[in-house]
């Protein structure tokens, strides 16, 4: 058989490596798409967690300036604060005034959030009858010339025109008033509400200056530290951004709008009905890579004039390095599960090519004549198959070869004997007469050799037909054999002629006696179809060294002496003159 090419890979080989490439393929595939899947699913579950975090900030925010208005219509509602507008009393003006300032002071002091309270009077070109300040120190009653008039602004003179009961709130702004303490320069809204009295006329202002860092700090405590807060007026101005710059950039007369960062949010301020929110990216380009949502400020329920749009981002960084971290521990899986997929492609490679191997080797055996090798042929699959297959065929292979093996023993019997009477031919009579030659030569032996002819043969054809002739012959071939020692060679040279070579020294009286024995037994009748045919022979007798040296020597005196003996009678023998 010819054996693999070095080099070249097995079936087994091709086999493991075609399926560990395609467990590998089909784990990569799978790692890839379920990484696509999950990176997706954590940017959806990013953008959810942005816009549910916005929307409970806006809740909270409306809560709070719910809270402030609550704080403004329980002070408007006091009497010692109308009383107190109203000077109805002089006597206690003083005493009304200290217990109102002393409950404005208490209520700057629990709310971190507020930078200012005020009382401020309608009438006196709206001076501030009572104000209270955060200061560094802490909180401040402001008396005396440093109360100012206030009648100008428009928190007051907007104010003043609200029914009872109604919440006045500026637009988010840099306080630049003077004197406003801790609220100098500092990102302020203020909420007010008109002071009635018992006639239902309008007596005066109570004010709160709210710090609006200081409320979204608060609002924003509980929020993981990674989120970016925006608070923007409904024009898209940032009035707090993580870059300070950002921030109130209208008030030093440049613009930061939402719009300009983040292209999505331009849906919060288009058309008639403009979104509620929106899920935006920063500008391609802009670092760091964000992903904000935008939610409008829920209804407070109080009519207020402005409103806000709160936001919150995460740097898209920090979503894809979940997915980066996702795609790692994807990757190992795919390491990991490729390396057992190759495992079992080799296992399961070998568990098939084993039993092939096992099948070229019993072939290869076979070729070789070293016996068939065990064949799986129990298996129940293609393999069993193959190997009863192949077992079959060695059985036939080994028939035929038993049937040529016979074939070829007949041919070589055939080529060397006689087919009629199985005695050997001249051909290899001749050989063994060289052979016993040659001997006789080297170890000075004789030599006898007996020409016989059978007597007037011809009419046993000729009276009984050619399968009497044929019995005839056998016969004749069988009694010559039976007659002579086993180192004798009884052979038949031609038609009815027989030779018969006596190996050893023999005397011409123990040759003559051969002769006569021989002569007897072809004198004997032939049984044929039940009749006794008669025959005889006559013998011509030569002998080494004396009649000759080579083998047609001996052959032609023998065949001189049978000439003489047919010529003197028949059935008898004669020795060669
Ligand atoms: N039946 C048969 N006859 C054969 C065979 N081979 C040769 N013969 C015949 O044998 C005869 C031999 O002839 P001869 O030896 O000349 O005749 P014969 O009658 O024996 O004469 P003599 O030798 O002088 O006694 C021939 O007629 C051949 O046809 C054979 O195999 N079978």
């Amino acid at each position: 058989m010819t054996p693999r090419r070095p080099g070249s890979l097995g079936l087994g080989a091709r086999l493991a490596l075609a399926m560990a490439l395609l467990g590998l393929l089909a784990a990569g595939l799978t790692g890839y798409s379920s990484y696509r899947t999950s990176s997706a699913m954590l940017v959806g579950a990013a953008e959810q967690r942005l816009l549910t975090a916005t929307r409970v900030l806006g809740r909270q925010l409306s809560v709070e300036l719910v809270d402030v208005s609550r704080d403004l219509l329980m002070l408007a509602e006091h009497p010692a604060v109308a009383n107190l507008l109203m000077r109805s009393d002089p006597s206690i003006q003083q005493r009304l005034e200290d217990n109102v300032a002393l409950l404005l002071q208490r209520l700057v002091e629990t709310h971190p959030e507020y930078f200012q309270m005020r009382l401020i009077d309608a009438e006196a070109h709206g001076l501030e009858r009572l104000r209270v300040d955060r200061h560094p120190q802490g909180v401040l009653r402001v008396v005396g010339d440093e109360l100012q008039e206030k009648g100008h602004l428009p928190y007051v003179l907007e104010t003043l025109g609200l029914v009872r009961g109604s919440i006045y709130m500026s637009p988010a702004r840099i306080n630049h008033e003077t004197g406003s303490h801790a609220g100098v320069e500092r990102p302020t809204l203020q909420m007010a509400t008109p002071v009635f009295d018992a006639q239902q006329k309008v007596r005066g202002v109570v004010v709160i200056n709210l710090d609006l860092e200081g409320l979204f700090r608060q609002l924003a405590a509980d929020l993981p530290p990674d989120l970016r807060l925006f608070l923007i007026n409904t024009e898209g101005d940032y009035l707090i951004h993580p870059e300070p710059r950002q921030a109130f950039a209208f008030d030093r007369g440049q613009r930061a709008r939402v719009q300009d960062e983040f292209g999505d949010s331009a849906a919060l301020f288009e058309g008639s009905s403009p979104a509620q929110d929106v899920l935006a990216r920063s500008a391609p380009g802009s670092t760091p890579g964000l992903l904000a949502a935008f939610v409008r400020q829920p209804d407070t329920g109080l009519r207020l004039q402005h409103s806000f749009i709160l936001g919150l981002a995460q740097s898209m960084d920090a979503i894809e390095h979940e997915a980066r971290q996702l795609a790692l521990s994807t990757l190992r899986l795919v390491a990991v599960f490729g390396a057992l997929a190759m495992l079992a492609a080799v296992l399961l490679a070998r568990a098939l090519v084993q039993p092939l191997n096992r099948i070229v080797q019993a072939l290869a055996d076979f070729a070789e004549g070293r016996g068939g090798g065990e064949l799986p042929v129990k298996r129940h699959d293609e393999v069993g198959a193959l190997a009863r297959g192949v077992q079959a065929m060695q059985q036939q292979v080994m028939n035929r070869f038993g049937q040529l093996e016979a074939q070829q023993r007949e041919m070589g019997h055939l080529a060397s004997h006689d087919s009629l009477t199985g005695l050997l031919n001249r051909r290899v009579f001749l050989d063994r007469l060289d052979h016993a030659l040659a001997h006789a030569k080297r170890s000075q032996g004789e030599l006898a050799l007996l020409f016989i002819d059978l007597d007037h043969f011809k009419q046993i054809n000729d009276q009984y037909g050619h399968a009497a002739g044929d019995q005839v012959l056998l016969t004749v071939a069988q009694r010559l054999h039976g007659m002579v020692r086993e180192a004798d060679t009884v052979a038949r040279i031609g038609g009815d002629e027989f030779i018969v070579l006596l190996d050893g020294g023999h005397d011409d009286a123990a040759i003559q006696r051969v002769a006569d024995k021989l002569l007897a037994a072809l004198a004997e009748p032939i049984a044929y179809a039940q009749q006794a045919l008669q025959c005889g022979g006559s013998i011509g007798i030569s002998r080494y060294p004396h009649d000759g040296q080579t083998a047609a020597d001996l052959i032609a005196a023998a065949d001189r002496g049978m000439y003489r003996a047919k010529t003197g009678g028949r059935q008898r023998a004669e020795f060669s003159a």
